[in-house]
Parts: C-alpha cells; sequence; structure tokens
C-alpha cells in the first residue's frame, strides 16, 4: 500500500442543518482512500456532491459526519499541521473567476505559493518559475503583466489558475473540471501535464462530468448522483462497461455518442428520501427501487449501488477490499 494521501471513513456533509432550515444531505457517508502516484476521479452532473467533497478535503467545510484525513491529518482542525497538510495541496477551482488575487498581476498570482510557507522562494526566482509555467500552459505573454482579476477571458484565467496551482509541484492536485473552459488541443496538453504527475507519486483527485476525460487522468473513479456513490471501481472499467443504469446513461450522453440524459439533473427532481437516487430517470427499474440499494462489492475491484446487482455480488471471502 503507497504511503496514504486521503482517507475517508463514512465521511458525509449536511448543509443547514445547524442554523436551523431544512437540513439537506448533500454528500451521503462514503468511504475511500488513496495514497501516493495514484488517482481518484469524482465523476457525475451537476449538484451530486463533487464540489462539496473536494471543500471537505481543503479543510474550507467540515464534515458533518465520520472520520476525514488528509496526509494524516484533520485538515479543518486549525493548528501547523493542517496548515502544512493544507500546503501540500494544489487546487484548481471550478469557476476561474473568484479564483485568482484580484490585485497581482498574472504572474505575481501564479508565483504567490512560492512566496509562501515555511521557506519562500526570493520573488525574481518565483516569477522566473511562473514565466516558465505560463509558457507551458499556452498563456500568452501580453498578459502576464496584467491584474489576474480584469481583461482575462474565462479560459486564460482558467489557464491561470492551473499553473498557479501547479507551481510548487504539490503532493495532491485536486482539479475541478479544470479543462472546463478550453479548446481541444490545450485541453490535451494540460491533461498531459496533469497525468505525468502520477509517476512521481503525486495524488490527483479530478473532478468532471466527462468519464473519457476521468480516464485519460485516473486509475479508479466514484460515480456520484445525488451525493451517493452509485457505483465504484477502474475508470477504464466503468467507461467501457458501466454496471449502473446511470453510469451507462452518463457514457451514453458522453459527446460522441451524442445521447443526452433524460429527466431532470440530480439536484432538481424527485427521488424518494431513501431510495435509490436514479429512481425516477431508470430504464430498468424495480419496484425494490423505492428502497435504497447497498453499495456491494464484485469482482474485479468494482462496486454497485443498484438491486439490479445484488445477486451478482460475490461472497465476503471474495471481496478486494
Ligand atoms: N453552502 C451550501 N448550502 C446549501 N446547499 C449547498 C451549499 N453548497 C452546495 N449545496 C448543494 O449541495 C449539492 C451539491 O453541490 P456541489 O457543488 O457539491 O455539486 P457538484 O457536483 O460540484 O456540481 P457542479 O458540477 O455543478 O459543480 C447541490 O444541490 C447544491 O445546491
Amino acid at each position: 500500500m503507497n504511503p496514504e494521501i486521503v482517507s475517508l471513513v463514512d465521511v458525509g456533509h449536511t448543509f443547514g442543518g445547524r442554523r436551523g432550515g431544512t437540513p439537506f444531505r448533500a454528500l451521503h457517508p462514503l468511504t475511500v482512500s488513496f495514497g501516493e502516484g495514484q488517482s481518484l476521479a469524482l465523476v457525475g452532473e451537476s449538484g451530486s456532491g463533487k464540489t462539496t467533497l473536494l471543500r471537505l478535503l481543503l479543510g474550507l467545510t467540515r464534515p458533518t459526519e465520520g472520520r476525514l484525513r488528509l496526509f494524516g491529518v484533520d485538515p479543518a482542525a486549525g493548528g501547523e499541521r493542517a496548515t502544512a497538510a493544507r500546503r501540500r495541496c494544489g487546487y484548481i477551482p471550478q469557476d476561474p473567476f473568484g479564483a485568482l488575487p484580484p490585485t497581482l498581476t498574472v504572474i505575481d498570482a501564479v508565483a504567490e505559493p512560492l512566496r509562501l510557507g515555511p521557506s519562500p522562494l526570493p520573488r525574481e526566482a518565483a516569477r522566473e518559475r511562473a514565466r516558465t509555467l505560463l509558457k507551458l500552459c499556452l498563456l500568452e505573454e501580453s498578459l502576464w503583466d496584467v491584474r489576474a482579476g480584469t481583461s482575462l477571458s474565462g479560459g486564460q484565467r482558467q489557464r491561470v489558475s492551473f499553473a498557479r496551482a501547479l507551481i510548487a509541484d504539490p503532493d495532491l492536485l485536486l482539479a475541478d473540471e479544470p479543462t472546463s473552459m478550453q479548446d481541444s488541443g490545450t485541453r490535451r496538453l494540460l491533461v498531459a501535464r496533469i497525468a505525468e504527475r502520477s509517476s512521481r507519486g503525486k495524488g490527483l483527485l479530478f473532478v468532471t462530468h466527462d468519464l473519457v476525460l476521468a480516464r485519460a487522468v485516473t486509475e479508479r473513479a466514484l460515480v456520484l448522483l445525488r451525493g451517493q456513490v452509485v457505483e465504484e471501481g477502474p475508470t477504464g472499467a466503468l467507461l467501457h462497461d458501466p454496471l449502473h443504469p446511470y453510469t451507462k446513461a452518463l457514457v451514453a450522453a458522453l459527446p460522441r455518442l451524442g445521447k443526452a440524459l433524460t429527466g431532470p439533473p440530480p439536484s432538481v427532481g424527485t427521488a424518494p428520501p431513501g431510495g435509490c437516487p436514479f429512481l425516477h430517470r431508470c430504464p430498468s427499474s424495480l419496484a425494490l427501487c423505492a428502497s435504497s440499494p447497498p453499495l456491494t462489492a464484485l469482482a474485479g475491484g468494482r462496486k454497485v449501488a443498484c438491486h439490479l446487482f445484488r445477486e451478482r455480488a460475490p461472497s465476503t471471502s471474495d471481496l478486494s477490499r
């Protein structure tokens, strides 16, 4: 087992429960871990809980359930060890508009992570590294001295945010749809930069709607629907042999196949509390699906939460974990 980077044991999150209002369970308890050189994709439609999970890992939100560890510490605990663990992470947020310090120039915004922490790099050395990375991220030189908070398109901001997240060569990269605003050539280049890190023992948590993209950079994937894991396994297996009807629908909806998912997105709609989160859109639903199917381990390191697969589950002794 590689030294552990991320460990979640029954981690869940409910918004709104503490200050009154209607509590909303954005993430149902989930258990997952990965170590150095390993990568995990979080795949699902809008509103499925992907960003919530990233925010828990970064210590920006404290989980309301379970036990979460980042490099062996609780990232939301405060104190030096939690700060040190968070500093080992690079984060590419989904929304590049709020992601950059608005008063810094592009080059200083990218260099900034090297200027923080216990052994900051001198300003010019940090800026030199920022120049190299900005070139690799195909950001036009004419933009390096403009204010990061103005004058940049969404795609340009996203590339600046990408360079900023990678400049300190973090041990864990948390990337939330990091190439959503890029053309296909630039996307390929940025994805290759992410993929090469795994061979150097770096960890990756990659959030995307797109299983093809997930397969390019990750070995394993979790498919989330309404905050519940409906399938987990090797990313290639999920793409080429999806088991859960929802994963099948996600694969069928990939642009090259062109079939849109039917029914309302997960944040809308009316799945019964406790029932399968895909019930109202599932072409194969059974009466049984009004009750929640447990996440069941199958052969080949795969897991699926679907009543259709209960009978295919191997005996406990066959389970990979
Ligand atoms: N601060 C909050 N208070 C209440 N509900 C929230 C809060 N943040 C997120 N949610 C809800 O939690 C659910 C999951 O949101 P999250 O941002 O994690 O989804 P996501 O999978 O990242 O979606 P997207 O792909 O659109 O970013 C959504 O229904 C969202 O409305």
